[in-house]
Formats: C-alpha cells, sequence, structure tokens
C-alpha cells in the first residue's frame, strides 16, 4: 500500500506510532532515508514514514547529475551527504515491508546507484517526534570516488549552474525550490545553511537570467 504524503510539498504526516520504532520487530523491515528528491519523490511504496534528522553529516550539492536534472554537456547539481561531526540533516525516513523492500531497493538501485552514482551507507536516523529512539536506515550517499562527484564550490557558482540546467527530471531549479520547501515546513529547528545560501544566491540572480513569470515556468 503506497502511502501518498498529504500534500506534494508537505513532507509526509508522520502517523501516531503503533507500536515500537525497531526493525527487530520484523526482519523484512528496512528503513530507508531521504534528504534530497527522496524527500518529495520517493516513488517506491512504503507502509510508514517519520520526518527527522541524521546527525554527523551535512548535506552539500557537491554531486554533478547527468540523468535527472542535467545533462551530459551541463552537469546539474544535486545533494549527497558529507561526514561532518557537528552536522545534521533533515530529511524523511520511510518504512518498507515485506515485498516493498525488494522492490524498493531494485528501483532505487537504478534511480541513485547506476543513475546517480550513489553508494548505500547505514545512518542512525532520529524520528522528529520521537529522537529518543532513533532507527537504523540505509541512505544513499555520492561519495568522491564517484565520476560524477563535484565537490565544492562557492553557493553563488552553485546557483549559477542550478539556473542553467535541467535533465529528464525536470529542471534543477526546481530540485533545489522543493528541497527548501521541505526545509521550510521541517520548522526553525531545522537549519540548513549551504542550502538556504544557494537559495538566496538564487533569488539575487533569478531577475538577472529572465523576468520572473520565464521564471516560475522553468519549474
Ligand atoms: N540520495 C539523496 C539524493 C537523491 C537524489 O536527489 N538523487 C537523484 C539522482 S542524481 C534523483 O533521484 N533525482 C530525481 C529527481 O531529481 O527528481 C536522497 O536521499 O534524496
Amino acid at each position: 500500500m503506497k502511502q501518498e504524503p498529504a500534500a506534494q510539498n508537505s513532507p509526509p504526516a508522520s502517523p501516531p506510532s503503533s507500536q515500537p520504532l525497531s526493525e527487530d520487530d520484523d526482519p523484512q523491515t528496512l528503513w530507508i532515508f531521504g534528504y534530497g528528491s527522496l524527500v518529495w519523490r520517493p516513488d517506491f511504496a512504503y507502509s510508514d514514514s517519520r520526518v527527522g534528522f541524521v546527525r554527523g553529516y551535512s548535506r552539500r550539492f557537491w554531486q554533478g547529475d547527468t540523468f535527472h536534472r542535467g545533462s551530459d554537456k551541463m552537469p546539474g547539481r544535486v545533494v549527497t551527504l558529507l561526514e561532518d561531526h557537528e552536522g545534521c540533516t533533515w530529511g524523511v525516513a520511510y518504512q518498507v515491508q515485506g515485498e516493498q523492500v525488494s522492490e524498493a531497493l531494485k528501483y532505487l538501485n537504478v534511480r541513485e546507484a547506476v543513475l546517480g552514482g550513489y553508494d548505500t551507507k547505514e545512518v542512525t536516523f532520529y524520528p522528529q517526534d520521537t529522537p529518543d529512539q532513533p532507527l537504523k536506515a540505509l541512505a544513499y550517499v555520492a561519495t568522491p570516488q564517484n565520476p560524477g562527484y563535484l565537490g565544492p564550490a562557492p553557493e553563488e557558482a552553485i546557483a549559477t549552474q542550478i539556473l542553467a540546467c535541467r535533465g529528464f527530471s525536470g529542471h534543477n531549479l526546481e530540485y533545489l525550490l522543493r528541497l527548501a520547501d521541505f526545509m521550510q515546513l521541517c520548522g526553525p529547528q531545522a537549519q540548513d545553511e549551504h542550502l538556504a545560501a544557494i537559495v538566496d544566491a538564487v533569488g539575487t540572480m533569478l531577475p538577472c537570467f529572465c523576468p520572473t513569470e520565464q521564471a516560475l515556468a522553468l519549474v
């Protein structure tokens, strides 16, 4: 049974927990942590979802993308997780159970690994509502060893690249704004200075790129 978030841009509601958040209850249970496009477009069937965060990582627009949000000639920029002792990254964890597990992993292997250059990594996820009951979750992380990795750049340069790129999943600006939308909904405790700096830079540059109505047509 695929649960759809309440609204396109709002994080999936966290239904009341009817049981302890423990994957030990059912070996066929897996939590998958999304912190980029998976936040608004998981596109796999899941049984439950939680808004929350992982500690020890910061989100960075340091992964190049030549398929979903860019092309070979003009790679877009999407997010990955950077190990950062003081970091905290907000996202959504999706619970998959039974047959959903293999279906989700098969789908994400193509979307994230084959097309995106991401590897899997186990992280500890803290649900916003029950941070005292953390969960083990699987995250897709683009490491510096993958061929699409672009690494650090000034936020203004990242914003320029995002404004100029689009791919098979849409414009890179949509990717940025949907993620910013999610962070807005998470509330004031969820800060992401890197993301906010890129959104600010885009806001400054957008009028130079095209009039407002054209900009809105981009996404
Ligand atoms: N692994 C991160 C990032 C995922 C991500 O943005 N991956 C790209 C692949 S390059 C993607 O799926 N893009 C689909 C889209 O842009 O709609 C997450 O958990 O959300």
